[in-house]
């Protein structure tokens, strides 16, 4: 054990494995975690070389034997619980995106929340057995918005009169033939093949599309289906089904996330998702009670992304923290021995607010879960009252956690100085794999403007005099203030304080942004070009703060004061996250800290290290040899293969 990291412990002023506790939820969620971590990580079945040193290709593969590993492991287990799959798979893949998450994330959910019971026997258990693989897709090349109900323009014709048309014409489509009792599925255009579904280059043997329905001559907008893309026995595809990989990516190494093309393809009638809409063998369409039940799935990965935002937090802080306690430079006084850098006010500065909005954030995202369990259990009971709230609270908390831990993960990279860009330290793989949450399951910046269309909504509301309940009743109780009224008064030290001040802000904003609209309506008569000419205002939180000059200043010598109060307890506090050493695979972030001696161990690894002269350095001796720099290319060739 480095003595540094031991004297940290040392000094702790409080009790680790009681917040360790908190954290999981109580002392008995903490000693399950603990088992199924070690049911993973002492499993031989679950070794692997390190990735760092394989192709793309040798990713995979490692990646599928361990995924199919998983699953009987979890069967033989009787491991069923979404909550322990999430925790167990995060075990056996830990930071890395891997083939079976779209099955296990979004194809099983979306079964479970718009299947009917015939279709979950005819689908959700052969696919809880891994007979049916399946992907979910959604995006397409062109496109990675799509609108949950019909408008007017959406058409069922072939693209010969392109001007009167709309892109939602040309997104693919499923149209009824009650002749056969079959939808036909086509992709009309380049623009409208699928692209980037997880698992689907590959892995997977069915997909849930995301298609306009056609019947009776009538689009009726988004619908999801269920398409068999491979042969069950052969796993060759599908007649009418063009599928592949879509090929290598920033991160997502272990992912086949990959492109569709459907032409001509017929699934049968009760292979549209039939718990809400329907479709009757004639042809007739059944509306659904709201037609943003489709997207439910979408709403459960965001709910769920906020507490990933927060573990990806804790690992980058834990990283930098503890690699931030042994890692000594320059003297602070002349002669002196050289200080921690952890102990440099400008290193705490960087790491700490880290450090609390991992703790946040691990907060917030059980808040999420709660409210997303909480409302989707009102959805099944038929209630759809709190669907409203519940998008724009996932929608916006997703896009604001992952924007903010997008950003503090390469705070904690760079923190660590060059060791920090070598992959042995995990932080550059955290980031690529964590970073595309900014943009799939929905755009950031989309998912703030369908946040504010909610705010705003609620505001019109609370200025029409109706009391609003859930997050949004600061609206109803307090006036927002103009600049000018000056600031309220601020007790930084209390939290009630602290929280007013932000809803007043958070009001005056809401405030702003309608303004804006009104006034932008005014000149352009249009709802949209208002709603566009105003964005800016709707997602971005402005620059004008709350406070006074002698507020922020006080705000910044509190901060200090907070630095030092923190530095004891900095490497507790992250080990409070308990993350297994195995699990966070970091050679700067270890528990015993010993980082040096691991360091080289690991560059040892490197597959050039295999040789002292690699094949390629045989052609440079032979140059060398033979005196041919200036006139080397189809000669050295030649001379190469003589000598
Ligand atoms: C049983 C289970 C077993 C095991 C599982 C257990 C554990 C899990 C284990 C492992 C899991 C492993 C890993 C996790 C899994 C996956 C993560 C890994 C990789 C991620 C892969 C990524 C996938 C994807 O990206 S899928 C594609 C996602 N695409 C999007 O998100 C597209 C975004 N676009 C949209 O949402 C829409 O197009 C839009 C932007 C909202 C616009 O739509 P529309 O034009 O219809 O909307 P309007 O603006 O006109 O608004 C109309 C109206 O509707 C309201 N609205 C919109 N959306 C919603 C919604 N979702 N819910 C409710 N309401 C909604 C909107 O507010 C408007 O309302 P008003 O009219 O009242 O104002
Ligand atoms: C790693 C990864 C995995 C994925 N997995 C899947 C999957 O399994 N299944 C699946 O279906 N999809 C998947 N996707 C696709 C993903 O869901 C989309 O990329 C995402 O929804 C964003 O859509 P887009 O790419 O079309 O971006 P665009 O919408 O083209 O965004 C480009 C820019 O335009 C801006 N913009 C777009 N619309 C508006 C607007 N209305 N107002 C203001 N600005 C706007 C955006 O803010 C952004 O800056 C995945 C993507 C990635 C990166």
């Amino acid at each position: 054990m480095n003595p540094d990291i031991v004297k940290e412990r040392q000094n702790a002023t409080f009790n680790v494995e009681k917040l360790t506790n908190i954290l999981d939820g109580s002392p008995e969620k903490t000693r399950r975690r603990r088992e199924i971590e070690s049911m993973v990580l002492n499993d031989p079945d679950f070794q692997e070389q390190d990735p760092n040193f394989l192709s793309r290709s040798e990713r995979y593969d490692q990646a599928v034997r361990k995924s199919a590993q998983m699953i009987l492991k979890l069967r033989e287990f009787g491991i069923s619980d979404p909550d322990e799959i999430y925790y167990y798979k995060n075990c056996v893949h830990p930071d890395r995106p891997e083939p079976l998450d779209l099955h296990l994330g979004m194809f099983l959910p979306t079964l479970l929340n718009q299947a009917t019971p015939e279709q979950m026997d005819r689908f959700f258990t052969p696919a809880w057995n891994l007979q049916i693989i399946g992907t979910y897709a959604q995006t397409e090349m062109g496109h990675g918005w799509w609108r949950c109900s019909q408008r007017a323009s959406c058409s069922a014709t072939t693209p010969t009169v392109l001007p009167a048309l709309t892109s939602e014409d040309w997104r693919p489509q499923a149209t009824f033939d009650p002749a056969t009792q079959e939808f036909v599925l086509n992709s009309p255009t380049i623009s409208s093949i699928k692209w980037w579904p997880g698992g689907l280059g590959k892995t997977s043997n069915h997909a849930i599309v995301l298609a306009q329905l056609h019947t009776q001559g009538n689009c009726h907008g988004l619908h999801a289906f269920i398409v068999p893309i491979r042969d069950m026995d052969t796993h060759v595809p599908l007649p009418g089904i063009v599928v592949g990989d879509i090929g290598p990516k920033f991160g997502f190494s272990e992912v086949d996330n990959g492109f569709l093309k459907l032409e001509n393809v017929r699934i049968p009638l009760d292979n549209m998702l039939m718990k809400y809409a329907k479709v009757e063998p004639d042809g007739t369409y059944v509306k659904p009670p709201s037609a943003k039940l489709t997207y439910g799935t979408m709403v459960f990965i965001r709910s769920m992304i906020v507490g990933q935002s927060a573990l990806a937090l804790a690992k980058s802080c834990t990283i930098a923290i503890r690699y931030s306690a042994v890692r000594h430079q320059s003297e602070l006084k002349p002669g002196e021995p050289e200080p921690q850098i952890l102990n440099f006010q400008t290193q705490q500065h960087k790491l700490f607010p880290v450090l609390a909005t991992a703790y946040a954030f691990t907060f917030v995202g059980q808040y999420m879960k709660q409210t997303y369990n909480r409302i989707s259990g009102d959805i099944h009971e038929g209630d759809y009252s709190g669907l409203p709230e519940l998008h724009a609270l996932s929608a916006g908390l997703k896009a604001f956690t992952t924007w903010a831990a997008n950003g503090a993960i390469e705070v904690c990279r760079m923190s660590c100085g060059g060791h920090g860009y070598s992959r042995s330290s995990a932080l550059p793989d955290i980031y690529v794999e964590f970073t595309p949450t900014c943009t799939y399951e929905g755009e950031n910046t989309v998912m703030m403007l369908q946040t504010a269309r909610y705010l705003l909504k609620s505001y019109s509301q609370a200025r029409g005099g109706q009391q609003l309940q859930g997050s949004v009743s600061y609206l109803s109780r307090l006036q927002p203030q103009p600049v000018s009224a000056g600031v309220p008064p601020l007790n930084i030290q209390d939290l009630a304080s602290l929280v007013q001040v932000y809803q007043l802000r958070a009001a005056n904003l809401v405030e702003l942004a309608a303004t804006s609209i009104q006034q932008e309506l005014q000149l352009r008569h249009s709802q949209e070009d208002a709603w566009n000419s105003s964005a800016i205002d709707l997602v971005r939180a402005s620059d004008a703060g709350l406070l006074s000059v002698p507020q922020a200043l006080q705000v910044s010598a509190h901060i200090k004061e907070l630095l030092i109060q923190l530095r004891p307890n900095a490497v507790a506090l992250v080990d409070a996250f308990d993350l297994n050493d195995k699990k966070l695979n970091s050679v700067l972030g270890r528990y015993d800290g010993n980082v040096y001696e691991h360091l080289f161990e690991w560059a040892r690894h490197s597959p050039l290290n295999a040789s002292e002269v690699p094949p390629a350095l045989t052609i440079i001796v032979i140059i060398k040899h033979n005196q041919l720099i200036g006139s080397f290319f189809p000669r050295s060739t030649s001379l190469s293969t003589s000598t």
